[in-house]
């Protein structure tokens, strides 16, 4: 039976489904065929070499090297939406926290809880902590992903005028949007025409400082900066001299580092995005069930590292689960040693993601080991797995 190790605390919710299943969990992560992970970071941990997959119980996977799994054929999940919803909250409160010192006013609150005059005073000192409505305001949201689609329905509902930017767009998604939010694809329309910008773009090399010096120089004076996605995102050196200087009035953040935490007007958080029940929850649930259907059945849904296979479930006969370099022969070579082996191919479905390709093979009889050794020596082929239906 598989043995999982988990990086970080998942819902058990999830890891129920595991153990009711006969998984077995295990402290000693490279004793594991699998592990679970949140936001540890793998990228300085040796990837042990029976690792079979990795899978994300969230949406960003900046901290796994995903590319070394690909090349070794370890599989990485992430899972795309199960949080959108808990971030979209979120990122909408954090607005609403920049409209109005709320965080001021109830901190007076708590400074004159002895007062018995405080019912008075409040009514004199609230006018320090009035604000402005977030309704009729300009909001740019950067990545209309499951997230930014999100935050910007949620901002049209609250009368605000949304404004979206997102090069790779599916039409799919493009479809889904609400129709009254303004499609622009010059990032510096958006950052010059907004009084909030809103950032749901993952981190790759491409978006790494994307608000630099000079995007935020190309914002309004007064706007406010919204960074749900990640910190590096962001030119922080640039945005902490905007903000001091009050080209950026508010910087609302979800990733507190030393220089956000010090930054003026900033409010910080403590990577709470996705720190809700519900969302660990749907987290874990659905990274357990496709890391199940892949040690189970080979099938592979919302991989960041190889594409989407689906075979159904594994009832009878056998799989080989083959992971290879994507160039030609490899399945004209695969299926030679399949046939010379006198086993038959009941079905089978390839699919390649750039350099990276994973074939799955049904086949009727039964798999012998010699078969398996002779596959994963054949040329550009990384890894071959040998799947059988649970007994
Ligand atoms: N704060 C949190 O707890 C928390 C929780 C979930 C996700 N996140 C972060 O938010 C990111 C987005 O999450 P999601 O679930 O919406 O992901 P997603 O993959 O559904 O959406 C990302 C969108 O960004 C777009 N995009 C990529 N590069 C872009 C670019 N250069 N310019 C504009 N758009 C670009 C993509 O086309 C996609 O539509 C994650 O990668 C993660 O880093 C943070
Ligand atoms: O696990 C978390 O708490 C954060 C997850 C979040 O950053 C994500 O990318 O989905």
């Amino acid at each position: 039976m598989y043995r999982i190790h988990c990086m970080n605390n998942i819902s058990t919710v999830g890891t129920d489904r595991l153990a009711e299943a006969g998984y077995a969990f295990t402290d000693d992560a490279s004793a594991a065929d699998a592990w679970l992970v949140r936001s540890a970071n793998l990228h300085e941990i040796e990837l042990p070499e029976g690792l079979l997959a990795v899978a994300r119980a969230g949406a960003g996977v900046n901290n796994i090297p995903v590319e070394r799994c690909a090349e070794r054929g370890i599989v990485v999940f992430n899972t795309p939406g199960a949080n959108a919803n808990a971030v979209k909250e979120l990122v909408i409160c954090g607005m609403l926290l920049a409209c109005r010192d709320v965080i001021g006013g109830a901190e007076w609150v708590h400074a004159n809880s002895d007062d018995p005059e405080i019912a008075k005073k409040a009514e004199k000192a609230k006018k320090r902590f009035g604000g402005f409505e977030l309704a009729g305001r300009r909001v740019g949201v950067i990545g209309l992903g499951a997230i930014g689609s999100e935050v910007a329905d949620a901002l049209i509902a609250l009368g605000a005028e949304v404004m979206g930017y997102d090069p790779y767009l599916s039409i799919n998604a493009a479809w889904a949007l609400d129709r009254r939010i303004e499609h622009v694809t010059d990032l510096n329309q958006l950052l010059s025409a907004c009084d909030f910008v809103t950032l749901h773009v993952p981190a790759t090399p491409d978006t790494r400082g994307m608000i630099s010096a000079d995007a935020i120089s190309r914002m309004r004076p007064g706007a406010v900066l919204l960074n749900f996605a990640r910190d590096v995102l962001v030119d922080e050196q640039a945005l902490a001299e905007a903000l001091d200087d009050g080209k950026v009035a508010r910087y609302v953040t979800d990733f507190a580092n030393p220089a956000s935490a010090n930054m003026k007007n900033a409010i910080v958080l403590p990577h709470l995005g996705a720190s809700t029940g519900e969302a660990e929850d749907n987290c874990a649930v659905m990274a357990v069930g496709q890391l199940r259907d892949y040690l189970e059945n080979g099938n592979i849904a919302n991989s960041v590292n190889y594409g989407r296979v689906d075979l159904g479930p594994l009832v009878q006969g056998a799989r080989l689960a083959l992971f290879h370099q994507n160039v030609q022969g490899v399945i004209g070579r695969v299926s030679q040693v399949v046939a010379d082996s006198g086993l038959n191919i009941e079905n089978m479905s390839n699919v390649s993601r750039g350099a990276d390709a994973y074939t799955l093979i049904e086949v009727t009889g039964e798999v012998g080991e010699d078969v398996q050794a002779s596959l994963a020596e054949l040329p550009d082929v990384r890894r071959v797995r040998v799947i059988c239906p649970a007994s």
